[in-house]
């Protein structure tokens, strides 16, 4: 089955479908890269955590057809999140304590400054992804990691490059440039270190000889991307999900102690990665009647798996007093996602703010006026035009 674009608008008759079908099957993607497509929540799991998987990026640039890769071909994508046992082992230990509950809650303050600042400049008719669910993600990674102000407007052109799928000249140009960025960053905290993310990873490759300069740029460049594109479109599905569903932000607003559970909601209901990162099998596996063989890739649907009626009740109602848990937005297993306190944290902060500060939000065009992105990756809004009002009306 080839799947074009359009199906990303509106996943879910085509999900309800291949699900009915059985838990998988082969299909290519819109840019034209072959695979199974997995749809069901079980299935999904087990897939997300087996080890005849691999993400070995080397290995994966030699199964994509010829002018697909993508990313795929850039240096910059040569970190952890595209690597296996043991050197996933290893990259990932380097980063873990800085992501722990505890070492990310320290970053409360700063967040709720951040979030403040940004919902001073919002009144009345906004872009909400543009004035609040985009600079609040990218503001706390760069501080985390210590990246300076000027450089955040041209991260944010490069990773727009980087998941709209394009190739060539123009890919390779933005890999090229944010590389160079990031070196000459990485430069500067080599000679003045400074209390931050990057400034401990240069000591950590400097001291024990265990991170090579390419493996600080992939690094850095990974924590910057993973660190805000996704974030990003939690904010904006979270908004726009309450928005319309108005008994939910009712209840939400009424009891503002229901937040947590209602994250976890909005990341089931709106998973901002839809289609998990490339895995491909390294030898047959089977799944159900289906024998995938080796050196295919697999394309996990974190979004069709999250709506999977065999997991969850009535999966299509956004429901915040649901027991939480159990979703897949953070992904599963060893790559199980690195930031997921800090964006539930940012999340909390960011949508009970936001609610607290505007006792009346509504979308400011219709619902079927909306953009958004075609990306398989990345699910979200390009623009959420929204009226904010601190009155209640
Ligand atoms: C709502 C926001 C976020 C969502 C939905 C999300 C989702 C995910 C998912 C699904 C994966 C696994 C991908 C796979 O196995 O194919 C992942 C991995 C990762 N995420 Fe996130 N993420 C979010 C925010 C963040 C933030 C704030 C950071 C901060 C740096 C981050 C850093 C990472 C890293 C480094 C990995 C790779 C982990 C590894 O390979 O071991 N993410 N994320």
């Amino acid at each position: 089955m080839e799947l074009d674009k359009a199906w990303i608008r509106d996943p879910w008759p085509l999900y309800r479908e291949l699900r009915r079908q059985g838990p998988l099957r082969r299909v290519v993607m819109p840019d034209g890269v072959p695979g199974w497509l997995v749809t069901d929540h079980a299935e999904a799991r087990a897939l997300l955590d087996d080890r005849r998987l691999s993400k070995n990026v080397h290995r994966a640039r030699e199964l994509f057809p010829p002018g697909t890769a993508g990313g795929y071909i850039t240096r910059l994508s040569e970190h952890m999140l595209n690597d296996d046992p043991p050197n996933h082992t290893r990259l990932r230990k380097l980063v873990t304590k800085a992501f722990t509950s505890r070492a990310v809650n320290r970053l409360r303050p700063q967040i709720e400054r951040i979030t403040d600042e940004l919902l001073d400049g919002v009144d009345g008719e906004t872009d909400l992804i543009e004035s609040f669910a985009f600079p609040l993600p990218i503001a706390v990674i760069s501080e985390l990691l210590g990246v300076p102000h000027e450089d955040r407007s041209r991260i944010r052109a490069w990773s727009r490059v980087f998941v709209s799928g394009v190739t060539g000249e123009p890919l390779a140009t933005a890999a090229r440039e944010q590389s160079a960025l990031l070196r000459d960053l990485i430069r500067a905290k080599r000679a003045e270190p400074a209390e931050d993310l990057l400034s401990d990873l240069v000591h950590v490759s400097d001291e024990g000889d265990r991170l090579s300069e390419d493996e600080l740029v992939a690094m850095a460049f990974l924590l910057l991307f993973a660190g805000h594109e996704t974030t990003v479109h939690l904010l904006g599905n979270a908004v726009y999900s309450l928005l319309r569903n108005p008994e939910q932000e009712r209840l939400l607003r009424t009891d503002p102690s229901l937040l947590p559970g209602a994250i976890e909601e909005f990341l089931r209901t709106g998973s901002p990665i839809h289609i998990a990162t490339l895995r491909f099998t390294t030898e047959p596996v089977t799944v159900g009647d289906v024998e995938i063989p080796a050196g295919e890739f697999v394309m996990v649907s974190l979004l069709a798996a999250n709506a999977d009626e065999a997991r969850f009740e009535d999966p299509y109602e956004l429901d915040i007093t649901r027991p939480a848990g159990g979703h897949l937005a953070f992904g599963h297993g060893i790559h199980y996602c690195l930031g997921a306190p800090l964006a539930r944290l940012e999340g909390e902060i960011a949508i009970g703010r936001l609610l607290a500060r505007f006792p009346s939000l509504r979308l400011a065009v219709d619902p079927a006026d909306l953009h958004w992105r075609t990306s398989t990756l990345v699910r979200g809004l390009r623009e959420l035009p929204v009226i904010a009002s601190t009155r209640a009306v």
